[in-house]
């Protein structure tokens, strides 16, 4: 069986969601937190060897107390990120094990994937060596100035905003990060681009949306109570 290791970004601040106590991965959606939707549902699928989560140095007590024990009930390793995604996640790379034949990154921040669509990416990594989720952009895109005004129209036509999972063959992922991890990039394909190694697009899911704001943790309550 072709084996996946999993790497889970949780280590971000969470500027864009705002005040309080608890950064986005820690709120409680559904009845546990947002990080280990995803979490848990890596951990339980046979394909995946192993599953990293990466969390801020600040959090470490917190999370250690939290959810350390959750963490080894279904077999989830804690790694310390950085002050980038691309450093939280090359130190997700330096703390996985050897065995598994691709590497698949998930935001923590969402909790919305399921086993159909990370199926669809895993099956398209596996027959091209790289793979995405993305949704086509739905409305019109306008490039807004400084001052609040619009400077242009930006055809959509082939555009579609990047989800996760992204899911790399190892060696191309270990190459592309020896290589570029000092360039940060806001996703693991920007990095692959660059090797000019070719990455399959599968179309993902609303359901799939990222934790940014206090309004998407709104949407994620009614896109996902609908569904279960
Ligand atoms: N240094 C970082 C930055 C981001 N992330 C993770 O990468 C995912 C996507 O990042 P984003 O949504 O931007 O999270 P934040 O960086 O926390 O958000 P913000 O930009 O609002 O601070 C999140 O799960 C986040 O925790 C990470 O592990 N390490
Ligand atoms: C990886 C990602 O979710 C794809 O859209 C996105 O790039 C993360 O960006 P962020 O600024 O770290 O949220």
């Amino acid at each position: 069986m072709i084996k996946f290791s999993v790497i889970l970004p949780a280590a971000g601040r969470s500027t864009r969601f705002g005040g309080g106590e608890l950064k986005k991965v820690y709120v409680s959606l559904l009845g546990q937190p947002v990080w280990l939707h995803s979490a848990r549902l890596f951990a339980a699928r046979p394909d995946v060897s192993d599953v990293v989560v990466v969390i801020s140095a600040d959090d470490e007590a917190y999370f250690r107390e939290n959810f350390g024990e959750v963490c080894q009930e279904i077999g989830v390793q804690i790694v310390l990120g950085g002050e980038t995604r691309t450093d939280s996640i090359a130190n997700g790379i330096d703390a996985l094990d050897s065995s598994s034949h691709f590497i698949a990154i998930h935001d923590a921040a969402r909790p919305g994937i399921d086993n159909a669509m990370v199926d669809a990416v895993f099956n398209a990594a596996a027959a091209s060596g790289a793979a995405i989720l993305a949704l086509p952009v739905p409305g019109t895109l306008k490039r807004v100035s400084a001052e609040g005004t619009i400077s242009e129209t930006v055809p959509r036509d082939g555009i579609w905003e990047a989800q996760t999972p992204q899911v790399f063959r190892r060696p191309v992922i270990l190459e592309a990060y020896e290589k570029f991890r000092d360039e940060p990039a806001t996703d693991d394909a920007s990095l692959v681009e660059r090797l000019g190694h070719p990455i399959t697009v599968v179309k993902g899911s609303l359901n799939n949306l990222k934790i940014t704001t206090q309004d998407d943790l709104v949407v994620a309550q009614r896109l996902l109570s609908e569904r279960s």
